[in-house]
């Protein structure tokens, strides 16, 4: 009897009502074409679609089809740029979507917090330590971890290419690792005043001491581990708790080093808070999290602490990791783009081994090189999912009923050829033509957002860009395992680059002080 019940309530629930839901379409979105055969029913659609390693990519070509795609019950895909400024622009009625708050830990963090009033006090404490003018108080910590590259760089060389074909055995550097020991070192330092160690020991291994313990962690591992379980799911919010369990099982392996991640945060919080009440007055993100700028406490409690630190950490790294992977790919790839590169890099420095940021900051082609590759590769592909509010909104002139998940996705938006001509083509050139169309290229290149939730590091994250790829590309040339090969992806949160082997040697150019 027990199990009848249980079969007629599964039925009733997972079928019949879904069913009745779609044809009753109580918000109009009938009229819209389904992404699968489960979109207009259940948000399990969204686990489907998960199974392409790179989805966005695949969503972007549906668009081709279709310029609004039913993503699930009550999830809309909006493939044109004008939808842009309707959804995250300033004084958008949208919100972010319930998505984020099945992602919020102990506390909501500055962003995954769906509250307006509680993001604005997040977005204030953290603001200053962001601003334009705070970046010189970071660039010697981003110069110190350049320096440590170099030198393992270095140590890896090998003979000039000199026109042969690379052999396998110098391809002593995967840049996709490195590029991320980089980030890991570099934002533990800025945020935390945290030396790792990571780029002198070459590898993501942590070592925490608990009580009288010692205990490993593999941070890297730890940082994609969760990610990737997570992401598996996430926007199948209704049957995300279920999810969330079953991947206990099924992802035992990634949910258990998704938990170290935590734990290295809590551990690395607790370790500068005991810093602060030593007496110690460091200069890092972090303070900003104890005092206000007049020096008073702030009083947060221990949860918001953690999880500001975690999304300093997770977002101040991997994000910044893979942007660099990837321009440094598409220089590669074009070999005349590096070339011109150099050229102005070059022209710029005298002799420095690692680049002063006043000397490179404001250069207008390695400027354009990373915003290109920004734009054909964004860190973030999808679209970042927002809510529209309770009475409905207008986006693209359309009414959209209340409640309803609505977004851009990023790769589609980079690509749009009206503005992005020849789309697929690594061009920093488009960026640099005052046309007339340049303000709308600017209006629809958002790979850190738009609007009041936009990223708070783009430029803490374009200065750490502008200081590598200038010292690298002046210092040094690289090869590709050869001239077709070609870059490989995986999506979760963020478009993971797999691994980038690549063939360095060293430049014959006049360096002052060597690194
Ligand atoms: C190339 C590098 C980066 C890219 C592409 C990027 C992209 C983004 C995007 C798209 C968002 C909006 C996310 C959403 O709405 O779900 C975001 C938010 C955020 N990013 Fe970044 N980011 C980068 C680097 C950084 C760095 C270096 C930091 C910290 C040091 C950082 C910290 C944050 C934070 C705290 C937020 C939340 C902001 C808010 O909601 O007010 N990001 N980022």
């Amino acid at each position: 009897m027990i199990l009848l019940l249980l079969g007629l309530f599964t039925f009733v629930w997972v079928i019949l009502t879904p069913i009745l839901r779609y044809f009753y379409d109580a918000k109009d979105l009938r009229k819209y074409p389904n992404q699968n055969f489960l979109s207009g029913l259940t948000s399990l659609a969204y686990v489907w679609e998960r199974r392409n390693n790179f989805r966005t990519r695949k969503l972007y070509h549906d668009h081709q089809q279709h310029p609004i795609i039913r993503l699930g019950p009550t999830v809309l895909s909006f493939g044109d740029v004008g939808a842009i400024q309707d959804i995250y622009g300033h004084g958008t009625l949208c919100l972010k979507d319930d998505v984020y708050r099945s992602i919020q830990g102990d506390s909501p963090q500055i962003l995954n917090v769906v509250d307006k009033e509680d993001h604005a006090r997040k977005r204030r404490m953290l603001s200053n330590a962001f601003a334009a003018k705070s970046l010189e108080h970071w660039e010697f910590k981003i110069a110190d971890k350049v320096k440590k590259l170099v030198a393992q760089f270095d140590w890896r060389c090998t003979d000039p290419l000199d026109g042969h074909p690379v052999d396998a055995k110098d391809l002593t550097i995967n840049f996709r690792f490195w590029s991320n020991l980089f980030t890991l070192d570099a934002i533990a330092d800025i945020a935390l005043s945290e030396r790792l160690g990571l780029l002198e020991s070459g590898s993501d291994l942590l070592t925490i001491s608990q009580g009288r313990h010692l205990k490993n962690f593999h941070f890297l591992e730890s940082l994609h581990c969760g990610s990737r379980a997570v992401s598996r799911f996430v926007g199948a919010t209704d049957w995300f708790p279920i999810l969330k369990a079953a991947s206990r099982l099924f992802y035992a392996h990634f949910r258990a080093h998704g938990n170290d991640f935590g734990e290295i945060v809590e551990k690395l919080a607790k370790r500068r808070i005991e810093k602060y009440r030593a007496g110690a007055k460091l200069n890092d993100f972090f303070a900003c999290l104890i005092e206000d700028k007049a020096g008073n406490q702030r009083n947060l409690d221990r949860a918001e602490i953690e999880a500001e630190t975690n999304i300093l950490l997770d977002a101040g790294s991997d994000t910044t990791a893979i942007a660099l992977t990837h321009v440094l790919y598409h220089l590669i790839k074009n070999p005349a783009t590096l070339a011109k590169l150099r050229e102005e890099v070059s022209d710029s420095l005298s002799g420095e081994s690692i680049a002063p940021f006043s000397k490179v900051k404001s250069l207008p082609y390695l400027r354009a090189c990373l915003d290109e590759s920004l734009r054909l590769t964004p860190p973030l592909p999808r679209g970042l999912e927002r809510k529209t509010p309770p009475q409905g909104m207008e986006i693209l002139g359309k009414p959209i009923a209340g409640g309803i998940t609505v977004s851009v996705p990023t790769f589609l938006a980079h690509r749009d050829p009206t503005l992005f001509p020849e789309p697929e083509r690594y061009s920093p050139e488009r960026w640099l033509d005052a046309s007339d169309t340049s303000k709308e290229m600017r209006a629809a290149f958002i790979p850190f957002s738009s609007g009041g939730r936009a990223c708070i590091g783009r430029n803490i994250t374009i200065m750490e860009q502008q200081i590598l790829v200038a010292t690298l590309v002046h210092r040094y040339d690289f090869a590709l395992p050869s001239d077709r090969w070609e870059l490989d992806w995986e999506e979760a949160f963020n478009l993971w680059p797999c691994q980038m082997p690549i063939k360095i040697w060293r430049r014959e150019v006049d360096l002052n002080s060597e690194a």
